[in-house]
């Protein structure tokens, strides 16, 4: 085994709560059709000009995937993969960071420093990285602060985070944060969706163009929810599973558990998070309950109740996991090795915990939510 003083360490306050760093990065893609004759953009909308750097592991990222697949720009916006494990980044002696890693789908298995061996697979987009021609992402985020002569002070607050919208004409880092991300893909493409048709729309889901995912009229409603989603239960597992004393834990399971039961509760009485209506709001909030079960309950110790206690919210990733598009994006074992392998802070020997089969849970039956219109 080798020895090493790298070490995965998450940013905590005073009270040992878990914070996650905002992204730095959030330039804006504009469609032509949404762009007045004064404006100059400096980014736009164009087939092939822009990149994904994404984690199947990650469920910021599987949010931009999944809105990506079901807006049918799986030909306008090309995805690198990377390793689902953190390795360190630089001589763990001298700095140590570890992070996300490209590999080719046929390279051995990673070896973790604790041990740990993780496999490669056809998932991967290969190492270098054939946009950009890094081998880690952190390198990536490098180049950019180069090039914009980031200070000292600057580069300390960057998390080298996945996703990454990335610009290939111009070679910049164009968006972090996949909040944004995942409304430019609903918003700024729609002259490049792609006009196929697949059981999804078969099964009368919208698609493609015909996809918006935060309507005008729906868009206070989406933010309030989104809101208390992101605090309690997107982020609030986090704020379990890094919580570095009891009252911060205390505090972060008590509100996750609160707030799961507001949603069930929501989720009894309509279809989606917003009414009846399918939005960004339910695939933000399924990226989380799908990790839920298989990771975060042992993983986060977010151990009160599993998703499938919850029948609604059981249902409601069934249909979700149901739409080809969304399964695209969930590699379970990519999510299953990435936690119990990356955290060494929480768990030391990279231990997977045994999997209750919750996609098998999920296929076993048929949903149950077109009770609702
Ligand atoms: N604000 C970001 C958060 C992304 C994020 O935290 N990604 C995690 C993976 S789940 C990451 O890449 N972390 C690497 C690190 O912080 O070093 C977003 O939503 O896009």
């Amino acid at each position: 085994m080798m020895a090493t003083a790298a070490l995965y360490k998450p940013t905590v306050g005073k009270s040992g709560e878990f914070i996650r760093r905002s992204a730095k990065f959030r330039n804006w893609v504009k469609s032509w059709s949404n762009t007045s004759s004064e404006e100059k953009p400096t980014y736009v909308a164009e087939k092939g000009r822009y990149h994904l750097f994404v984690a199947y592991a990650c469920p910021w990222a599987c949010r931009c995937l999944a809105v990506r697949n079901m807006k049918r720009l799986e030909n306008v916006i090309s995805v690198s993969v990377v390793h689902s494990c953190f390795l360190p980044t630089r001589d763990p002696a001298v700095d140590p960071h570890v992070g996300w890693h490209f590999r080719n789908p046929t390279d051995e298995p990673v070896e973790l420093p604790n041990g740990a061996k993780v496999n490669c697979d056809d998932y991967l987009t290969g190492c270098p990285d054939p946009v950009t021609g890094c081998v880690c992402v952190r390198d990536i985020y490098e180049q950019e602060m180069d090039k914009l002569n980031f200070s000292e002070e600057e580069r300390r607050g960057v998390a080298f985070s996945v996703p990454i919208l990335y610009c290939k004409k111009t070679n910049h880092i164009v968006c972090n944060e996949s909040e944004d991300i995942i409304r430019i893909l609903t918003k700024e493409f729609d002259e490049f969706c792609e006009d196929v048709k697949d059981e999804d729309d078969e099964r009368g889901y919208a698609m493609g163009k015909n996809l918006n995912l935060f309507p005008e009229v729906l868009q206070e409603e989406i933010l309030n929810v989104n809101k208390w989603i992101y605090e309690n239960i997107n982020n609030g597992v986090y704020r379990c599973g890094f919580a570095q004393s009891q009252e911060a834990y205390d505090f972060a399971a008590k509100n996750l558990f609160t707030h799961l039961d507001r949603v069930e509760e929501i989720l009894s009485k309509q279809r989606y998070m917003v009414q009846n209506k399918f939005t960004e709001a339910d695939i933000r909030l399924f990226v989380t309950l799908i990790r839920f079960d298989e990771v975060y309950v042992v993983h986060f110790k977010t151990s009160k109740k599993c998703i499938r206690e919850y029948p609604n919210m059981l249902n409601f990733c069934r249909e979700l996991y149901s739409i080809q598009a969304i399964k695209k994006s969930v590699v379970m074992q990519h999510i299953r090795d990435h936690y119990y392998t990356s955290h060494a802070n929480i768990n030391k020997f990279g231990i997977r915990a045994i999997s209750p089969g919750f996609l098998d849970i999920l296929e076993s039956q048929p949903h149950d939510r077109n009770r609702f219109q």
